[in-house]
């Protein structure tokens, strides 16, 4: 198989309100259930950041959208047709509950572009319709499509309807002009005229190959069953997404701030240092890997360290090449005039307060804050857990607000 059809060229993020079928949409678009975890499973709910690998095909034969399909076949032709592949997609599945907006952010800071899915059978918007969207933007993720879903479920009239809806909320904001595509992710229909909006809507980006290898660590795994003889077992696995550069097998790798030790109330992080021993896109091993796509990467790595996700939010380079850990960070900073994102409407946004305490969104790294300094645009916050970060990186930061954490404001690092 040649290269470019193992590893995803693009990311893009599926985001929108609680149950409205972004986990239904990734399969769909991918053949994949992401959500793994027992108690994910139990409760109906995407929890951690879900990740599946998609296709997008071309039909030679047939005029779009009928001509695209997830799949190396043509529905509509019979035989003899020879669907060409188009791009390799990652879509990374956020969560929609609101307790876990913070997931939904570090998992943005992914992302070339974005699937917002909007159910039909719901009036629109939903609070974390209107939380995400305003995400996205603070992320910087300017290439959308909007997923009307659910439309089995709904009159035309209905549908219209809620497509006013659509339009109505997005009149006016960067996105006034994105393209609305109707859906049944649950019975699979249109989903070729989803994947032409995404061929057109979402590009590929740039990338820069040739600065050092950079990578936020997005999950992390101890992939040994429990009870594999010693020597069988393999070194821990960390899965993310390259921001630059490249990483090949046996390359030396660094991980900062690394592994937190314990030791009484005191918390150190530990940078580790280890090899690249594979790298796996999928289900395939590569040899080397680019940005695009979420990449898991082998190394020799105790187990112990990468097990249940402790790595998520470090970042992973060439040793000595990584970015500053800071524990403080001093932002340029911008608040959203309302706070959205609770039933019942919208309030005004209180000016921060020296001393608050906020939620901060660095990448993968999700870290409790306290703002110890505050001028009129500029604030220094320092970390619970130190972050790598460096100057020009964007920053998302929530506050309390009737019990949650709400999406608040975004900053530009200043250190
Ligand atoms: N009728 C119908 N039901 C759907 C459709 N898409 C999803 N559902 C159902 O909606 C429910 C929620 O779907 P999920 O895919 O888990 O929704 P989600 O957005 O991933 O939810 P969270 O991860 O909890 O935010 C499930 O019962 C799905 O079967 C659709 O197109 N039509
Ligand atoms: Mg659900
Ligand atoms: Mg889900
Ligand atoms: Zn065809």
């Amino acid at each position: 198989m040649e290269e470019r059809e193992v590893q995803p060229e693009v990311n893009i993020g599926v985001v929108g309100h609680v149950d409205h079928g972004k986990t239904t949409l990734v399969q769909a678009l991918t053949g994949v259930w992401t959500a793994r975890h027992s108690e994910e499973l139990k409760r109906g709910m995407t929890i951690k950041l879900g990740y599946a690998d998609g296709d997008i095909y071309k039909c030679t034969n047939c005029p779009e959208p009928d001509a695209y399909s997830p799949e190396p076949k043509c529905p509509r032709c019979p035989k003899g047709s020879e669907p060409v592949l188009q791009r390799r997609v990652s879509y990374v599945d956020a969560p929609g509950h609101e307790v876990l907006m913070a997931t939904m952010l570090s998992g943005s800071s992914l992302v070339d572009g974005a699937l917002l899915v909007i159910a039909a059978n719901e009036p629109c918007p939903q609070p974390q319709t209107k939380e995400h969207f305003m995400a996205l933007d603070i992320i910087g993720i300017r290439k959308l499509v909007v997923v009307q879903n659910k439309i089995d479920v709904v009159s035309k009239d209905q549908a219209m309807k809620n497509y006013q809806q659509i339009r109505k909320f997005l009149e006016g904001t960067w996105a006034e002009d994105a393209v609305v595509v109707p859906v049944s992710a649950l019975h699979k229909a249109n989903i070729d005229a989803l994947l032409e909006a995404i061929q057109e809507e979402i590009p590929t980006p740039p990338r820069d190959l040739d600065s050092p290898p950079l990578m936020w660590i997005a999950r992390s795994f101890d992939v040994n069953r429990p009870g594999t003889p010693p020597e069988k077992l393999v070194g821990g696995v960390v899965g993310g997404s390259l921001m630059r550069g490249k990483l090949r097998v046996g390359d030396k790798i660094e991980i900062r701030p690394g592994y937190a030790v314990r030791s009484g109330n005191k918390v150190e992080y530990v940078p580790l240092e280890s090899e690249v021993v594979s790298l796996r896109f999928g289900n395939v091993e590569v040899e080397e890997a680019k940005p695009g796509g979420l990449v898991a990467v082998g190394t020799r790595l105790d187990p112990s360290v990468t097990k249940a996700d402790a790595l998520v939010g470090s970042v992973l380079g060439r040793p000595g090449e990584l970015p500053p850990v800071y524990d403080q960070l001093t932002l340029e900073y911008h608040l959203l005039d309302r706070v959205v994102g609770f039933r019942g409407g919208e309030m005004k946004m209180a000016p921060l307060r020296r001393g608050e305490v906020l939620m901060m969104t660095i990448g993968t790294n999700i870290t409790i804050g306290m703002v110890v300094d505050l001028k009129k645009d500029e604030m220094t916050v320092k970390l619970q857990r130190p972050a790598v970060a460096w100057k020009g990186a964007r920053v998302a930061f929530s506050r309390r607000i009737q019990g949650r954490w709400r999406l608040a404001g975004w900053g530009v690092v200043k250190n």
